[in-house]
């Protein structure tokens, strides 16, 4: 795949309440918000027909308050979610039709995800569990050994190869997980929250890697973050979630420039949303 751009149209998705689905969509689409559609169907909507391209060889951010989509629309890009309705372009393959062999396809060498837990297995090393995804996708050991110690390398984790993840800060522990997704070499990278749990500096540090590193990786980046000063220090791309629809897409100075609604006016001026910080919706 040359173009690793993503496209996202028109995708809905509602959580539990099969049967009322088709109600569900139909207020959905006539303009009603998810919570007058949980009051009246009682049930949940994640997104509410969300449409959105994002470019290759970028980072997209896509961020917004608790409760606003973020996790379940990042989901959808590797079809962790399947949406109630709508299509998933990634390049110009149709990812929805895939069938299992080409799901693991996408999942194995297409598309490789950065989780906020660090999602590091406990009784591997630093090495071992760099080389996991490689070694589960068939690799060779000897391939895979090369490319996790080069990885270690290169995120900034030299001599720390045989360290078990209990034995690392919480950075130290971001940056394996981080060097186990470029492992993959994938053209994609799906970040959701990943630098939430850490303190500002380490935080800031990292954000500096991840720039560094895309300076000549060039890849898809989709970072998922709550955090707007993050999402304008990262991203060349922007995204802003409310209530499981897009509430403006654009450049970082488009957002700051011309923030399309008093929600993201507000976002700009204090940070955070009117309403205060964020909460569970
Ligand atoms: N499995 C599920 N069942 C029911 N509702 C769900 C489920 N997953 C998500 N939701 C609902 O979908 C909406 C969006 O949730 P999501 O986790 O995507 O938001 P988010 O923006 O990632 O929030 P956070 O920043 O807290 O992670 C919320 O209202 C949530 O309650």
């Amino acid at each position: 795949m040359t173009e690793a751009g993503i496209q996202v149209r028109e995708v809905y998705k509602v959580f539990g309440g099969r049967a009322s689905l088709p109600r569900a969509l139909a207020m959905l689409r006539a303009g009603a918000s998810k919570q007058e559609v949980q009051a009246k169907l009682g049930c949940h909507v994640g997104l509410a027909g969300v449409d959105m391209a994002l470019p290759a060889g970028r980072i997209s951010c896509i961020m917004g308050l608790s409760g606003s989509g973020k996790s379940t629309l990042v989901r959808h890009l590797n079809r962790l979610i399947d949406p109630s309705a709508g299509k998933i372009l990634v390049g110009s393959q149709d990812i929805l039709q895939l069938d299992a062999a080409g799901l693991r396809h996408l999942r194995r060498h297409i598309i490789s995800m950065v989780f906020q837990g660090f999602g590091l297995l406990p009784h591997l090393d630093v090495l071992e569990n760099v080389a996991f995804g490689l070694r589960a996708r068939g690799d060779s050991a000897g391939r895979a050994l090369r490319a996790a110690q080069d990885w270690i390398e290169r995120v900034g984790l030299e001599g720390y190869a045989r360290s078990y993840p209990d034995e690392l800060s919480g950075g130290m522990r971001q940056r394996v997980g981080l060097a186990r997704a470029l492992a993959m070499d994938s053209p994609i990278v799906l970040m959701d929250e990943p630098f939430s749990a850490l303190d500002p500096l380490i935080r800031r540090d990292l954000q500096e890697q991840l720039q560094a590193l895309q300076r000549s990786l060039r890849k898809t980046i989709v970072f998922v973050t709550h955090d707007l000063d993050e999402a304008l220090r990262l991203g060349q791309h922007i995204i802003i979630l409310r209530d499981g629809r897009v509430e403006q897409a654009g450049t970082p100075d488009d957002i700051r420039d011309r923030p399309a609604s008093p929600h993201v006016a507000e976002f700009i001026r204090r940070g955070e949303p009117a309403g205060g910080p964020p909460t569970d919706s």
